[in-house]
């Protein structure tokens, strides 16, 4: 089998994929080497990373293996694996190595450190927290993109996220996440720097939440130091700005913000924001902003459906050292759906509730350790409740949940009224038609089949029912 398999096979995925793709994810890769096993040949690639390895796993190696095959007139086995993880020198490098040339010491261009901190950091540079870019990025390092579980509602940001990862500064620039509470939107982004970091460890990456760079605007104003505030933000490779709404109102803050935007993105350092809206929801921030929030890529991140809170109880679970069996989990996704958060604090509850009663994780279990959630919500949840809060939604008058009236305005809000009724209470087809005025269990069920299909392909009504189903369960 030719030696210079994987090099032709390189040129002509080369001639097939855009350029910046084959040159973040294919040309940085060691050749791969070529055995004879007894199937076939096999071409081995080590990969640098995880999420390297993940993606090019996902999205490439058919199409590699195919190429291979076609090249070598036989088929091709691609194994991927992870290349070992070559051992840290034994001293950091000094801090002032790891900052390039800007004007300010690292240690403070990092994190703001008081300049006699920044020089003792400097002075003493095998300290660990001081040398180490992941604490001087503020970043959460168990935030990884393999403990963040994929699924149809985190699809596009996740892979818009590991683009930015893989590539920062070239696609996708600015990032703007935005979604509900608890959704995961900080789970990513920190995902983002920490694969940054895995990946380039002298990557200048800070990560805050946006009122703590207000606090920075404030505290720089206050001493007059603008020049340390600009030193400090306009150097990063990345920044990863969390919940950016709360730059409503705060002038000053969008000004030294938009600064700090400007110079980023001339300079091509990456920028990921998130929000609990999109750019041109986000009220009393600058028009001037929020156009250019929207200039690179917007993405929203969805409520979880019901397959990916399994998922991500059996996950948690299985990170606590506990096993969550499957029906177990369904029980609790099915009755917590809004948000991630939520299903997190459920599991606590389940988890804490299983060890001090040294009893087994099981259906009844999990029914004693939520009994005060599950009574909140079956309190709180009644058709009439349901009535009222999407009349009030769309603007139209309770009663027309009851009447005949068929324009759209009216006819659509019902049926999400329907869909609602089914999803979030335990009446049956025939009582929720009752309730609507008197209607056939039919018309109901195909009120919630279209909603329930819908719902999975319009993001616009994903969002609605969300924010609903939120105001319902209190
Ligand atoms: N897909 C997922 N897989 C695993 N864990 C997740 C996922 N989505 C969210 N989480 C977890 O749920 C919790 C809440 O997520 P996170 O804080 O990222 O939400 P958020 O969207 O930033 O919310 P907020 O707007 O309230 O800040 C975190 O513990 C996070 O790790």
């Amino acid at each position: 089998m030719s030696s210079d398999l994987w090099q032709r096979c390189c040129e002509r995925l080369a001639a097939e994929m855009p350029e910046q793709q084959f040159n973040t994810w294919i040309r940085p890769l060691p050749p791969g080497t070529v055995t004879t096993a007894e199937a076939g040949p096999v071409v081995s690639v080590r990969v640098p990373n995880r999420f390297k390895l993940d993606w090019i796993r996902n999205q490439y190696a058919p199409r590699i293996e195919s190429l291979l095959a076609d090249l070598a007139g036989c088929p091709v086995k691609l194994e991927l694996s992870l290349a070992p993880r070559e051992a840290p020198p034994v001293n950091h490098r000094p801090v002032l190595a790891t900052a390039g040339a800007g004007p300010v010491p690292a240690a403070q261009a990092y994190n703001g450190a008081a300049p006699a901190r920044a020089a003792a950091a400097v002075a003493a540079p095998a300290a660990p927290a001081a040398s180490n870019p992941a604490s001087r990025s503020r970043l959460n390092p168990s935030l990884t993109f393999d403990t963040l579980v994929p699924g149809r509602a985190n699809q596009m940001a996740r892979t818009a996220a590991l683009h930015v990862a893989g590539a920062p500064g070239q696609m996708y620039n600015p990032l703007f996440i935005y979604g509900g509470v608890g959704l995961g939107k900080t789970h990513l982004i920190h995902a983002v720097g920490n694969a940054l970091l895995a990946d380039r460890p002298d990557a200048r990456v800070l990560y805050l939440h946006a009122e703590q760079f207000i606090s920075d605007v404030v505290k720089n104003y206050q001493r007059k130091t603008f020049d340390e505030l600009k030193a400090k933000y306009h150097s990063l490779d990345l920044l990863l700005i969390d919940d950016v709404q709360f730059f409503a109102g705060k002038d000053r803050t969008q000004e030294e913000f938009f600064n700090a935007f400007e110079a980023l993105l001339a300079k091509r350092a990456h920028i990921i924001m998130t929000s609990d809206t999109y750019p041109k929801g986000l009220a009393d921030i600058d028009e001037r902003l929020t156009s250019r929030f929207d200039s690179g890529l917007t993405v929203a991140i969805e409520p979880p459906e019901l397959e990916m809170r399994v998922a991500i109880l059996i996950k948690k679970a299985e990170a606590e050292g506990a096993v969550m069996p499957e029906d177990v989990a369904f029980f609790v996704a099915k009755n917590v759906r809004a948000n991630v958060r939520e299903l997190e604090g459920a599991l606590r509850k389940i988890l804490a509730y299983s060890r001090f009663s040294h009893k087994e994780i099981n259906i009844q279990l999990a029914r004693e350790a939520l009994k005060d959630l599950l009574s909140i919500q079956n309190r709180q949840i009644s058709v009439e409740n349901i009535q009222k809060t999407v009349a009030d939604f769309y603007k139209i008058k309770v009663a027309d949940m009851y009447s005949k009236k068929r324009p759209a305005s009216i006819a659509r809000p019902r049926q999400i009224a329907m869909y609602l009724a089914k999803e979030l209470t335990q009446k049956s087809l025939p009582e929720i038609g009752e309730l609507f005025g008197g209607r056939d269990h039919t018309t109901v069920l195909h009120a919630v089949r279209k909603i329930g299909s819908e719902r999975t392909k319009n993001t616009e009504l994903n969002q609605q029912l969300h924010v609903l189903e939120q105001t319902l369960k209190g």
